[in-house]
């Protein structure tokens, strides 16, 4: 599990591992593990039906790996254009031959789009190191996600390229097509959720309804608002849980738990999480990433516990699965936030009706 996250047991103060009791042989467990990931059928027809640059990045590679030569390639291109597609196909080609293609990814989201992909922290610039010179820059141009809709995709790629025409001021007008107009009153907000959600509870229930789209803001307090309306317009059982909060180090009791409980740091859950039967959530913690339990993970709550929230995974590799959420304890990932070390003890989600922008990097959100 450690070394899913990119951590490794020797990295802590434990006892030396008995390595007798190792059933896996001399194999180290890297290999055993690596090579005993099955390739999704669907997965191996993929390669036939790669566009033009995805087809000529997928055969320079693998024309690399047949002749066994190194070689480092960079695949560059906007969202949307097909980079975990064409990982996809590569991964099943490589792995359908028995060979070993190890897929990582510096978060556990996107790790998690990728079969048996694994998280591993990278503390560089790309650009800044001295591989950049050998590296090979493959690019795909052709947004394939809004396929269906060819002028939003060049208009996507156009803002992406900063060529899109600007204002003196350097902003670029957007279609009144995909705006909802603020007339700056009251009800501008409940407009914008009209125009996403639909409000009859059987939308709201289906789950793939439910996670196929969001609503993105800068801020943690705009998210936490947007969030506290629609579960007051979801409808179905609820559950209010409370967080435990201290300090460590605070024997005078200089902050009393009524004082912390109104504090929501960055990257914590909130200390009352409401939540109903169905509605999505945001997992805010790696948990367990090789079974699809990492920061950002979405998922829908199917019930409740008094120490644990069921509830099922609703994206990425492990689409389905269910599972128990426990409480744990968390501090704040800012140090700086607070002049005394935080502590709160809660399930480690939050509900996403509405993320932040932050949080939505790697997720998928078609609608
Ligand atoms: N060659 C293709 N044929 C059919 N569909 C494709 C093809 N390439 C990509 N797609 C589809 O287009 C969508 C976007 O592809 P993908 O998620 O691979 O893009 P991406 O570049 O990884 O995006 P992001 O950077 O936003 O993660 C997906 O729904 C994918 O299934």
């Amino acid at each position: 599990m450690w070394h899913s996250m990119g951590k490794d047991i020797e990295s802590f103060p434990l006892p030396e591992i008995d390595k007798r009791h190792e059933t896996t042989g001399d194999i180290p467990r890297e290999i055993v593990e690596e090579t005993s990931i099955e390739v999704d059928p669907e997965d191996v027809s993929l390669h036939k039906n790669l566009n033009i640059e995805q087809r000529k990045a997928y055969d320079e590679i693998l024309a690399m790996v047949d002749r066994q030569r190194g070689g480092i390639f960079f695949v560059d291109g906007p969202g949307g254009t097909g980079k975990t597609f064409l990982y996809r196909a590569l991964l099943a080609t490589i792995r359908g031959q028995g060979k070993i293609a190890v897929a990582t990814a510096t978060s556990g989201v996107a790790a998690s789009v990728m079969p048996g992909g694994r998280t591993q922290i990278v503390d560089a610039s790309l650009r800044g190191s001295e591989l950049w010179n050998c590296m090979r820059q493959l690019k795909l141009v052709r947004n394939m996600r809004a396929q269906n809709d060819p002028w939003f995709a060049e208009y996507l790629l156009r803002i992406g390229n900063g060529t899109e025409e600007t204002n003196d001021d350097g902003e670029i007008l957007l279609p009144t097509s995909i705006c909802v107009p603020n007339k700056t009153d009251d009800t501008a907000l409940d407009r914008l959720i009209d125009s996403i959600y639909q409000t009859g509870n059987a939308y709201l229930k289906d789950p793939e309804y439910i996670t196929s789209r969001a609503i993105l803001s800068t801020r943690n307090d705009c998210v936490d608002k947007i969030n506290l309306k629609m579960i007051d317009r979801f409808q179905g059982e609820e559950m209010v849980y409370h967080s435990f909060d201290s300090v460590e180090d605070d024997p005078h009791n200089y902050y009393p738990p009524e004082f912390l409980n109104t504090l929501t740091p960055n990257g914590l859950p909130p200390h009352m999480l409401k939540l109903k039967k169905n509605c999505p959530i945001i997992l805010l913690r790696n948990i367990d990433p090789a079974n699809g339990l990492c920061n950002g993970t979405r998922l829908v709550v199917r019930g409740f516990q008094k120490n644990a929230i069921d509830a099922k995974i609703v994206v990425g590799q492990h689409f389905g699965m269910r599972v128990f959420l426990p409480r744990i304890p968390l501090c704040s990932s800012d140090d700086d936030m607070f002049p005394f070390s935080f502590k709160r003890k809660q399930f480690p989600v939050r509900l996403s009706f509405a993320m932040t922008i932050n949080k939505s990097q790697g997720q998928c959100l078609p609608a």
